[in-house]
């Protein structure tokens, strides 16, 4: 049977959290998948959840902090070699927590004007250009 291109995508939440003009990266481990890449704190939404729910899922099982979540930024699609992923970006703030490395290798809040410091899973170039049009030097 054929499968649609929608049936193959893995969807996927990100947190884009921002706090005094900086936004939260964590670092993917080195043995996961694409390890060594800085990405927005989120993952793969299960069977049947909702986005929010997974995202609040994500950010516990990850980092241990809670947010509250503003609205979604943008939908970002992108092909890996290894398939299709969407990226549902959402903008958010800090709601509780202190940031506990549960399953990411290190975390930055990084200043909107110094992302490019930082080798970012290529997917999130949309949301890496939207931040930096937020700095007004
Ligand atoms: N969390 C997150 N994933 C991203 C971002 N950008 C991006 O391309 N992805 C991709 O989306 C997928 C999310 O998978 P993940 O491995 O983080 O999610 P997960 O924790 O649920 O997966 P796992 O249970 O297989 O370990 C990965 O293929 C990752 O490369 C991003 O900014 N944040």
């Amino acid at each position: 049977m054929n499968t649609t291109p929608s049936e193959r995508t893995t969807i996927v939440c990100a947190a884009i959290i921002i706090d005094q003009h900086k936004v939260l990266l964590t670092l993917r481990p080195e043995d996961k998948r694409l390890g060594g890449y800085w990405e927005f704190p989120g993952g793969k939404l299960e069977p049947g959840e909702a986005a929010h729910a997974a995202l609040h899922r994500e950010l516990r099982e990850e980092i241990d902090i809670r947010v509250d979540i503003d609205r979604l930024l943008e939908s970002v699609h992108y092909s890996y070699e290894w398939g299709t992923v969407r990226i549902d970006g959402f903008l958010c703030r800090l709601a509780g927590g202190t940031i506990k490395h549960l399953e990411v290798a290190d975390h930055a809040w990084v200043p909107f004007d110094q992302l490019d410091n930082y080798r970012i899973l290529p997917a999130d170039k949309p949301f890496i250009e939207w931040l930096k049009k937020q700095y007004q030097p």
